[in-house]
């Protein structure tokens, strides 16, 4: 189903978020593998697989887009939509952020979502980016990332979003905002989410330097919070999560926002201006030559 033009992303996904998906199953419940009660039973989409835990007022949301999970206009919108779900259910506390696809914890923004399409696509997707930032960025959710593979631009942005960070300890791992090494600029939310966990100076170096940090880096400049062994992502973010859901909900959720607002409230300030900055910037002629020689790149380096 093409989606209409010019209908602003979030009205849309408020008013009818079930219409903004081509071609999904969302909402769809299935038994988990060997479970049993509504504790056990699994929900999501074509692109995100959730398994929720009653019991435990935890669900395990894992990013399915083969190869890479790159973020696709579909794969925004299944998160979002997946997300409010939980939010809105007052069974669940906490949501495990982690990738279904091996190797890859996820690839960013998929690059031919904003390759040789046309300034409206462009914006449209933009819009969905950054409504999947504001709603990771202020969940009233504990959310952890059990970071199980790459996590460049994008994929380090959703995991930055989270409140807490477990890396999986494999050199091939890496994590940051390399924008500039595809001739783009992070704009200033990403930026800003950056500078809110490693600091400035670091932020300054690792943005400019497009930096992708192998684990142990990772967690001596904080972006992350620990890195376990392969095996022990799942636990580690399990136990982590443990640790954030001892806090009395309503504190830990006024202390979050107090923490975030400001930043949030930055882009909600301008967010028109900022889809039209990126439109304007990703639609230059310099910058899809770029796209298309980094995209060409990483196909070839494949054979
Ligand atoms: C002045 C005003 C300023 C305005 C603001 C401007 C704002 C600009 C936008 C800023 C935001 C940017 C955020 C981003 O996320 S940019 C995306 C950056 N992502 C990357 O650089 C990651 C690229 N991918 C990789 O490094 C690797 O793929 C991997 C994730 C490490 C995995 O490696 P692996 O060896 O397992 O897999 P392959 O490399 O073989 O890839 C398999 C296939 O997937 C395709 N692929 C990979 N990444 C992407 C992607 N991001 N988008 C689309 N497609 C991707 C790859 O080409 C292979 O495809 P093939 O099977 O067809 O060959």
């Amino acid at each position: 189903m093409a989606l209409a033009s010019g209908v602003r992303f979030a009205e849309r996904a408020l008013l009818r978020p079930w219409a903004l998906l081509r071609g999904t199953t969302l909402g769809r419940t299935e038994p988990a593998a060997g479970g049993g009660g509504d504790g056990a039973r699994r929900f999501g989409s074509q692109r995100v697989l959730v398994e929720p835990d009653a019991a435990s007022g935890v669900a395990v949301m894992k990013l399915r887009n083969p190869p890479v999970n790159a973020l696709s206009l579909e794969l925004l919108t299944e998160l979002v939509i997946s997300l409010e779900k939980l939010e809105n259910d007052k069974t669940f506390r906490g949501v495990i952020l982690t990738s279904d696809c091996p190797r890859v914890f996820c690839a960013g923004l998929d690059l031919t979502e904003i390759c040789g399409r046309n300034p409206a696509h462009c914006a449209e997707y933009w819009k969905a980016m950054q409504e999947l930032w504001l709603r990771t960025y202020l969940s009233s959710l504990v959310l952890v990332a059990a970071i199980n593979g790459a996590c460049p631009a994008g994929g380090c942005i959703i995991a930055l979003s989270c409140d807490c960070r477990v890396l999986a300890d494999n050199p091939k791992y890496r994590i940051g905002l390399n924008e500039t090494l595809l001739g783009i600029i992070a704009p200033f939310w990403l930026k800003d989410t950056y500078v809110n966990t490693i600091g400035h100076r670091a932020s300054e170096q690792a943005l400019q330097l497009g930096s992708l940090f192998p684990p142990a880096e990772a967690l001596q400049v904080g972006l992350v919070d620990q890195v376990v062994p392969e095996d022990q992502v799942q636990s580690t973010a399990l136990s982590e999560m443990a640790r954030w859901l001892a806090v009395p909900d309503h504190a830990r959720q006024l202390t979050k926002n107090m923490m975030r607002k400001a930043t949030a409230d930055r882009l909600l300030r301008q967010r028109d201006a900022d889809t039209q900055n990126f439109v304007s910037f990703v639609c230059r002629d310099s910058i899809q030559k770029s796209l298309q020689a980094y995209l060409e790149k990483l196909r070839q380096r494949k054979g």
